[in-house]
């Protein structure tokens, strides 16, 4: 399986999980949420994270985002043990080296957007680079908007701004949950197409939870978990494909009755 002959590809290792296992509850209630899960994430590009409810893609993304720690198993920020860390030390390396997206777009209410954008940095003690700044509120079409605050953006705006706010340190690695689950389908589209200009243009690497096929088509490559477990991926995945892969996890769960 490993014999190719094909030249090594250059790409780096932003980020990985090897054996991981993450079990929540004990004795009976006990669930493993992680059974086992051995995954790369190349750095610059773009990988969505599917599969069905309840198959440990959240919890796999905890993981790998250092938010929370696994009970087997290794996960490491480029040369991070993660493991190895501190709470203290997870919390600076959430801070420092990566950034996030939610479906909730957690801006904070009474900042203006552009507050809200340079607050990581503001947090960090680091000032904001002016045209980095400006090239991101151009880019995401937001710089007559940079004085607003959260209620007065719609939520395309609102979540443009979350992204601008994941980027705005230049982070190792983007980490977004279901980044499209609260927006309407023109706006989901411009904030994917944001996404994927910002992996081709500026080399960012991300990694996007999302149940939308349509959402991980703009993806570089799609991964799948099934009950807790890598089952597939797909490189350059089109909806078709992405959409009978999913028909093919679902399947043995229909029967399986668990
Ligand atoms: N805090 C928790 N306590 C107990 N069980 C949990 C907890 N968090 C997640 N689980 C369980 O772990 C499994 C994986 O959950 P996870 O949220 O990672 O799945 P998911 O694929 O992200 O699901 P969804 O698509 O529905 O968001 C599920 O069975 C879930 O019920």
């Amino acid at each position: 399986m490993t014999t190719s002959t094909a030249p090594a590809p250059t790409t780096t290792v932003a980020a990985q999980a090897r054996d991981v296992v993450r079990t929540y509850g004990r004795g009976d209630a006990a669930v493993r949420a992680l059974d086992g899960v051995t995954v790369s994430i190349p750095a610059g590009r773009f990988t969505a994270i599917m599969g069905p409810s309840g198959s440990g893609k959240s919890t796999l993304m905890h993981a790998l985002a250092g938010l929370d720690t696994v009970d087997a198993g290794q996960i490491l920020l480029g040369g991070t043990d993660l493991g190895r860390l501190t709470e203290r030390q997870r919390t600076l390396l959430r801070r420092d080296r990566i950034g996030f997206v939610f479906q909730a777009f957690n801006l904070v209410p009474t900042l203006t957007a552009q507050e809200n954008i340079v607050l990581p940095l503001t947090l960090a003690g680091r000032r904001p680079d002016p045209e980095h700044l400006a090239h991101l509120l151009a880019t995401l079409g937001l710089t007559d908007r940079s004085r607003h605050r959260p209620g007065e953006l719609s939520g395309g705006q609102q979540q443009r701004v979350a992204v601008a706010r994941a980027l705005v340190t230049r982070p190792e690695i983007v980490f977004a949950d279901e980044p499209t689950g609260n927006l309407d389908s023109q706006a989901a589209e411009s904030l994917l197409g944001f996404l994927r200009q910002a992996v081709d243009e500026l080399g960012q690497t991300i990694v996007m939870v999302t149940h939308d096929p349509h959402a991980a088509a703009y993806a570089d490559r799609a991964v799948f978990l099934a009950d807790g477990r890598i089952d597939g991926e797909l490189d350059a995945p089109s909806v078709p494909a992405i959409l009978s892969h999913l028909a093919r996890l679902a399947a043995p769960a229909a029967t399986g009755g668990n």
